[in-house]
């Protein structure tokens, strides 16, 4: 769907260069929500206005579908922006305009169809979003959830292909986040529509993300799935964005020091995360496995379970633990 190549973008400001994206290279599939995470500055917004033309890159190739499109314009960047919408963090809702206007209006300037073919299409879309019943209001009557269930109706208007979202939730609430990140992903799965989405929150990235790219110092520094990336970061930047998530327990407060076994920390992915592992090995073996802490939880709609747990028992006995955990594909770390 997407192939990004080499792409760089720096801006000139007073004399001065600033490097925006530094060599990124990307494969976006069709069909997927693909996360870009990192920190204020970092480049995630020029990265994703670069995906419609709102920044022209310095350099480097975008293949949307086939095309390049870094070369785009006239007619062809008109036709780009029909194929690709967008949501932001701030609604950019027409404020003059009720929610069913604002929902007519890209479908409007395209010239395509006729005043009952928008109609209709707008019903549809506000049917989608579940604003059927606020259609004549206006933005400011409404909620931020609700602005950006209209923000999302008029990018989906023109039957896009690809979805941009510029930290789409960032101004809203814990609950509505969540409500807009799940009529995301429904969107998603209804129309098989492309969705790539910027943000400074793993947890956006956890809920609905495939894969995802971090970026730094506009530099991607690691990508791929998000079970991986999100339970083993590799790179120190995801390592404090995965910690600052608060996902998994803290060690502090736990006396690690007063523990004479070994601590191992556990991580496991799927259908393997509600079987009796730790009941089966020690029915196998005579190590004693004591629970220190865990957590069971899902990244989009993949069950994982971390555990931290003692082990103790002869060298022997935990040798056979190892390889059980080896069999039963479980990630284990020792941590003292
Ligand atoms: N229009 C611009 N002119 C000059 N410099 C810019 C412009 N837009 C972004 N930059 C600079 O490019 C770098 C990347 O900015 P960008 O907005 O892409 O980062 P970001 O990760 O989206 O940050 P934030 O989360 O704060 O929006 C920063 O150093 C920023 O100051």
């Amino acid at each position: 769907m997407i192939r990004i190549e080499h792409l760089h973008k720096n801006y000139q400001v007073a004399n001065r260069d600033i490097t925006a994206l530094t060599d990124i290279n990307l494969h976006i599939d069709a069909g997927e929500i693909f996360g870009v995470i990192g920190r204020s500055g970092a480049g995630k917004s020029t990265l994703i206005r670069t995906l419609n033309l709102l920044e022209r890159p310095s350099s480097g190739s975008i293949f949307i579908e086939g095309e390049d499109i870094t070369r785009f314009d006239g007619a062809q960047l008109h036709a780009l922006r029909q194929r690709v919408g967008m949501i932001f963090q701030h609604f950019n809702l027409l404020n003059a305009k009720t929610v069913a206007a604002n929902i007519d209006w890209p479908l409007k300037i395209t010239g395509k169809y006729t005043r009952e073919q928008r109609a209709a299409r707008v019903s549809e879309l506000l049917e989608l979003v579940g604003l059927s019943e606020h259609r004549d209001k206006y933005p400011a009557q409404l909620s931020g959830g609700q602005k950006q269930r209209v923000g999302i109706a008029r990018a989906l208007a023109n039957y896009p292909h690809l979805l941009l979202c510029d930290e789409a939730t960032s101004a809203l609430d814990p609950e509505t986040t969540q409500s807009i990140l799940r009529l995301l992903l429904d969107i998603n799965r209804k129309l098989g529509l492309t969705i790539v989405l910027i943000t400074h929150e793993m947890q956006v990235i956890r809920s609905i993300c495939d894969r995802v790219a971090v970026i730094d110092d506009s530099r991607i520094v690691e990508s791929g799935k998000v079970t991986d990336v999100f339970l083993h970061p590799r790179h120190a930047v995801t390592q404090k964005l995965v910690a600052e998530s608060h996902t998994f327990e803290q060690q502090d407060g736990i006396g690690l020091e007063h523990i004479k076994g070994k601590v191992v920390r556990l991580t496991f992915v799927g259908d393997i995360t509600y079987q009796p592992i730790l009941t089966n090995i020690t029915a196998a073996t005579q190590a004693v496995i004591t629970i220190l802490q865990g957590t069971i939880s899902r990244i989009k709609d993949i069950p994982y379970g971390q555990l931290l747990v003692e082990l103790n028992g002869s060298d022997e006995d935990l040798a056979k633990v190892f390889a059980h955990f080896d069999h039963y594909r479980i990630h284990h770390e020792v941590l003292a």
